[in-house]
């Protein structure tokens, strides 16, 4: 008898760890980024507006308009091995093989565009994974983020036969872990700093102020991650919402406004975090590095600095091994 197409070599039983983030254009150009984001923004998990409204603003508007401003965008932060957030995540990926033994493969996947989910949970299959456990990289749970990823991987797996068994990483919003690595970073890229900062901010991706009353933890996850950092500083943090979309109202303290605003208030050095954002990425790079820059400066700011995320930083890949062991410990080590 021959085994079905999709049946997993018979060897030994493995455990499979796939990274998941966001997913970022091919290439710094109009037509790239185009397909991107319009995968991106058709998410009903993203955009909550019915279809019939939003396809033909999306279509006729947005992805008329956008591409060419976010490539230009996206040129100013693109490296050598491509978009950082690409370049950054298949590190982490990469820093992570064989941190558990040869039995749990490492791999990762982009919730829009390549790497995609499907294509390597059937390839963390073909090399003999069981077990996988998906790995959203968001410490704060959104819908947007998390749940679509996780919604992605189960339409994978809807189409399979023979499913391997799934976990899938909970939010680490307040884990001592990410909370400890974050301090760490923050002391050590504010010591290499030539000033000391007025004030410093925390600026998390934003979400529209309608999902935190229909029951997203979003928001409450990052005042929690929030005070627990400033905490951990022994000093105050000013929390900001980045990257508004669109003309609903969306979360506030804005960070843009708020950058605007300060010098004004006597703020004149600033040093700014994403604590959000586990690889920097087209957000943190250019909307805070370089606009958010000139925004400050440009208000009467005389100092300011932006510190990296965890990236793939000692210090953040320890902190991932750490929660991600405390999954993979739901599962005994094959023999
Ligand atoms: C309705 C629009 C958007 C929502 C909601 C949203 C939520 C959200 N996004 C991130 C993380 C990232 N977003 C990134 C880029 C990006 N985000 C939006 C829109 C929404 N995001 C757009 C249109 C873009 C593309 C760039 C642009 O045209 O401005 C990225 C960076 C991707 C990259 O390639 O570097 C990240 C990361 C979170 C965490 C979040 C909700 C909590
Ligand atoms: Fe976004
Ligand atoms: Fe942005």
């Amino acid at each position: 008898m021959t085994l079905p197409a999709d049946h997993p070599p018979v060897a030994a039983p493995k455990i499979g760890v796939l990274l998941v983030n966001l997913g970022t254009p091919d290439a710094p150009d109009a037509p790239s980024v185009r397909r991107y984001l319009g995968e991106f923004l058709s998410d009903r998990r993203v955009v909550e507006i019915p279809p019939l409204l939003w396809q033909p603003i999306l279509r006729g508007i947005i992805l008329r308009t956008r591409p060419k401003k976010s490539a230009h965008a996206y040129q100013q932060v693109w490296r050598e091995d491509g978009s950082p957030l690409a370049a950054i995540t298949r590190a982490q990926a990469r820093a992570l093989q064989g941190a558990w033994g040869e039995q749990v493969l490492v791999d990762y996947a982009m919730r829009y565009g390549s790497p995609a989910i499907g294509g390597r949970i059937a390839a963390l299959k073909a090399q003999g994974a069981e077990r996988i456990l998906l790995a959203p990289l968001y410490p704060q749970y959104c819908g947007a983020t998390t749940a679509t990823a996780n919604d992605k991987a189960f339409e994978a797996l809807a189409a399979m036969r023979w499913q391997p068994a799934i976990r899938t990483l909970p939010p680490y919003h307040d884990h001592p872990a990410y909370i400890a690595a974050l301090k760490a970073s923050v002391e050590a890229s504010l010591a290499k700093l030539d000033f000391e900062p007025d004030a410093i901010l925390a600026s998390f991706h934003g979400m529209p102020a309608r999902t935190l009353e229909l029951g997203d933890p979003y928001h409450c996850h990052c005042q929690k991650t929030a005070r627990l950092l400033s905490q951990a500083l022994g000093r105050e943090l000013v929390i900001t919402f980045q990257s508004r979309f669109g003309r609903a109202k969306w979360l506030e303290p804005a960070t843009d406004a708020t950058l605007a605003a300060l010098p004004g208030k006597g703020v004149k050095k600033v040093a700014i975090v994403a604590p959000g954002f586990s690889a920097d990425c087209l957000e943190t790079l250019e909307e805070l590095a370089i606009r958010g820059r000139e925004t400050f400066l440009g208000a009467g700011g005389t100092r300011f600095a932006y510190l990296p995320c965890l990236n793939d930083s000692e210090g953040g890949m320890a902190m991932l091994r750490t929660i991600l062991s405390e999954e993979l410990a739901g599962w005994s080590q094959p023999a």
